[in-house]
């Protein structure tokens, strides 16, 4: 997303299509330069990285960083691909909910925490659940914008498999939200993508809607 008044960056990330992949970058820091810039962080809160308890943690930081940004190294298409097609002409609604989100505010870099849901109406190709889930991983797992990331998700999903519809709802807390700056705990930023029938047949969409009830804030944050 652009930010009224900011100037446009490129976009990070290998594109296929209408697909945002893994990361193309060749220009990445080395392990070492990425624990300077922590211990840099360490100094400018006011703290002493060299004192026992900070000694260990930029190398700490970025191996967790590693478990956070896994997306960049992730290819969502590779997942959908892996499909099967002997499922005894199984063509009703296919949906995943409350999978559990876990991404990062990309103007923050402070967490997003909540659900998704993933539907979708097969037409010939139905993939392995977790691939689903998987997908949204993929996505989840890089700096992202909450309207963005929702998109992502379906949009592969459609490109991959070719349904005859795909929904995604993603209910999410912001810590850019709770724990700083406005500091509205308890709110949650709801965002869909509606494609093929689940935008244009709408007893599809209630019907999704349904199964995945209405959008709560019954998640941890
Ligand atoms: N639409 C949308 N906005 C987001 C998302 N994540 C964060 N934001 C908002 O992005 C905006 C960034 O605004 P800025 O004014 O540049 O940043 P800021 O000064 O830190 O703003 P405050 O958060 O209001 O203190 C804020 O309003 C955030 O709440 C998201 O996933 N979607
Ligand atoms: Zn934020």
């Amino acid at each position: 997303m652009k930010l009224a008044g900011k100037p446009a960056r490129p976009a990070r990330g290998r594109e296929s299509g209408n697909l945002v992949l893994g990361s193309a970058r060749t220009d990445k820091p080395t392990r070492e330069e990425a624990e300077a810039a922590v211990r840099t962080l360490l100094l400018w809160a006011g703290d002493d990285p060299d004192r026992e308890g900070l000694a260990d943690t930029p190398g700490r930081v970025v191996r967790s960083y590693e478990e956070f940004f896994a997306g960049y190294d992730a290819d969502p298409v590779e997942m959908l691909n892996r499909t099967f097609e002997e499922v005894d002409g199984y063509d009703e609604m296919i949906v995943l909910k409350d999978i559990r989100l876990e991404s990062y505010c990309e103007h923050h870099m402070v967490p997003i925490i909540g659900k998704a849901h993933v539907g979708y109406l097969p037409s010939t190709r139905v993939v392995g659940i977790s691939k689903l889930a998987r997908v949204v991983d993929a996505y989840a797992k890089r700096f992202q914008v909450q309207e963005k990331l929702t998109a992502q998700i379906a949009n592969s999903i459609e490109e991959v498999l070719q349904p005859r519809g795909v929904a995604v709802i993603i209910e999410a807390a912001h810590q850019c939200m709770t724990t700083r700056g406005v500091h509205k705990p308890g709110v949650a930023l709801v965002t869909s993508r509606m494609l093929g029938a689940f935008r244009h047949d709408p007893l599809t969409r209630r019907e999704f809607l349904t199964i995945v009830g209405n959008p709560s804030s019954s998640f941890g944050v």
